[in-house]
C-alpha cells in the first residue's frame, strides 16, 4: 500500500510501552491503516492517489471500558470504528478482537465474530428501516445469528430489552417514524443489544439529539454497560460528550492518534498542541476563568487527508513547530507517564515551557479556526 509516512508499532512494543497486559484488552489495534483509492478514468480504472483516512493508529480498548475517540470532522474516527467492526477492510495493520486477528477472518467465522460487536449510529432515521416495525427490527439480528428460540421466549426477551432501554412493550408494534429522536436512538441501542454483543461502537450517538435528551441517552449507555457488561468505543466530535462517558480518550488528527490518556489528565493537562487548541476552544461556564483562559488559534486550514503533510501531520498548523524535525520526522505516540501518550517530538519541552509558541505559526488569543 502506498504510504506517506506510516508507523510501525508491534503489539508487544505497545504493551511494553503502556505497561498494560494485553490479556485485559478486548480490542487491540496495531498500526491500523485504511487508505481509500482515488479513482479516475471513464470506468474508474486508474488509481491516482489515496485518501489516508486512518494511517498508523495503535490503541487498546480494555474489557468493560469506554474508550472515547475525538477529533475534527474528516480525521478518520468513523473509518476507524468501521475498521474495528470490519465494515471497512484495513489496508494494513491489524485489529485483534478478544485475541483473534480479525483482518485474517472471512466467511462464517467472521460473521459469528461480528455478532459480538455492534454499531449504534448517529442518524437513526436512515439506519432504521422505516418499513419495519420495532419488533421486526429487533428480531432480524437475533434471527440472523440463531438467537430467536420460539415466539414466546423471543417476545419476552424483546420486552425485557425494551424495558432496559426505557421504552414500553407497546413500542414493539410501532414504526420508527412514530418515535422522537431520543426514543429512536433507544431503539437503535436495543437493536444493537438484541444480539448480545461484547463491544458496541457508538458513532456520534447523541449529536443528532436535542441537548436536553443527550444526557439521558448517555446515562442510558452507562447503565446498560453495567447491566450487560459492555465495552464501548464512543466516537464524537464533541469533547463534552466523550468526557461524560469515557474513562480513556484518544484524540485523532488527519488519520493519526496524536494523544491518548485517561479522561481527567487529558482535560486538565493536554500535552499535544492540537489537543491544547481543541480544548482551548471549549467555553468554560465560570466567567472569570473564561476571561483569563488562553485560547490557541491554529493557522491555516485542515490539510486534505489525500495529501497529508510530511513529518508531523500537525506541523503546518502548530504554534510550537520546530524547524526540520517536525517537518520531516513523523512522531510516534510516547508514554509521558501514567499511560498519557503523546505523538509530539517536543511534548516535554512544551509542557515545561522550554519552547514558547511562535506567533507567526499561530496565536494564543482566540479559539480554533
Ligand atoms: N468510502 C470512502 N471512500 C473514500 N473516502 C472516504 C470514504 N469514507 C471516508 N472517506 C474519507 O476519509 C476521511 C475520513 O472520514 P471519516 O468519516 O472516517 O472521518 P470522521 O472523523 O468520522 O468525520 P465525520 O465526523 O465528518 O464523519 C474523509 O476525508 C472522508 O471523506
Amino acid at each position: 500500500m502506498t504510504e506517506p509516512g506510516s508507523t510501525t508499532t508491534s503489539s508487544g512494543a505497545y504493551a511494553a510501552e503502556v505497561g498494560e497486559p494485553v490479556a485485559d484488552s478486548l480490542v487491540e489495534i496495531d498500526d491500523l491503516r485504511v487508505h481509500f483509492p482515488i479513482k479516475r478514468g471513464i470506468v474508474l480504472d486508474r488509481t491516482v492517489g489515496h485518501v489516508y483516512a486512518v494511517d498508523g493508529v495503535s490503541l487498546r480498548i480494555g474489557r468493560g471500558e469506554t474508550y472515547g475517540l475525538v477529533g475534527e470532522s474528516g480525521c478518520g474516527k468513523s473509518t476507524l470504528g468501521k475498521a474495528v467492526l470490519r465494515l471497512e477492510k484495513p489496508s494494513g495493520g491489524s485489529v485483534r478482537f478478544d485475541g483473534t486477528d480479525m483482518s485474517r477472518m472471512s466467511g462464517e467465522p467472521l460473521r459469528r465474530m461480528r455478532r459480538r460487536m455492534q454499531m449504534v449510529f448517529q442518524d437513526t432515521l436512515s439506519s432504521l428501516d422505516p418499513r419495519q416495525s420495532v419488533e421486526s427490527l429487533l428480531v432480524e439480528g437475533m434471527r440472523a445469528h440463531g438467537l430467536d428460540r420460539g415466539a414466546e421466549r423471543t417476545e419476552r426477551e424483546l420486552r425485557e430489552l425494551l424495558s432496559a432501554v426505557g421504552l414500553p412493550a407497546s413500542a414493539l408494534r410501532k414504526y420508527p417514524h412514530e418515535f422522537s429522536g431520543g426514543q429512536r436512538q433507544r431503539i437503535g441501542i436495543a437493536r444493537a443489544l438484541a444480539v448480545r454483543p461484547d463491544l458496541v461502537v457508538a458513532d456520534e450517538p447523541v449529536s443528532a439529539l436535542d441537548v436536553s435528551v443527550q444526557a439521558q441517552v448517555l446515562n442510558l449507555l452507562e447503565d446498560l454497560q453495567e447491566e450487560f457488561g459492555l465495552t464501548y468505543l464512543v466516537i464524537a466530535h464533541d469533547l463534552a460528550v466523550v468526557r461524560h462517558v469515557a474513562r480513556r480518550i484518544g484524540v485523532m488528527y488527519l488519520g493519526g492518534l496524536v494523544e491518548e490518556s485517561d479522561s481527567d489528565s487529558l482535560y486538565e493537562r493536554p500535552l499535544h498542541p492540537y489537543t491544547k487548541a481543541l480544548l482551548s476552544a471549549v467555553p468554560v461556564p465560570e466567567p472569570e476563568v473564561e476571561d483569563r483562559r488562553e485560547r490557541i488559534l491554529l493557522s491555516g486550514d485542515l490539510p486534505s487527508p489525500a495529501a497529508p503533510p510530511t513529518g508531523c501531520r500537525f506541523h503546518t498548523r502548530c504554534p510550537w513547530r520546530q524547524p526540520t524535525r517536525c517537518d520531516t520526522e513523523r512522531p510516534e505516540p510516547r508514554d509521558l507517564g501514567g499511560g498519557h501518550r503523546v505523538a509530539c517530538h517536543y511534548a516535554e519541552e512544551i509542557r515545561d515551557g522550554l519552547i514558547t509558541p511562535n506567533p507567526a505559526e499561530g496565536s494564543s488569543s482566540a479559539g480554533i479556526s
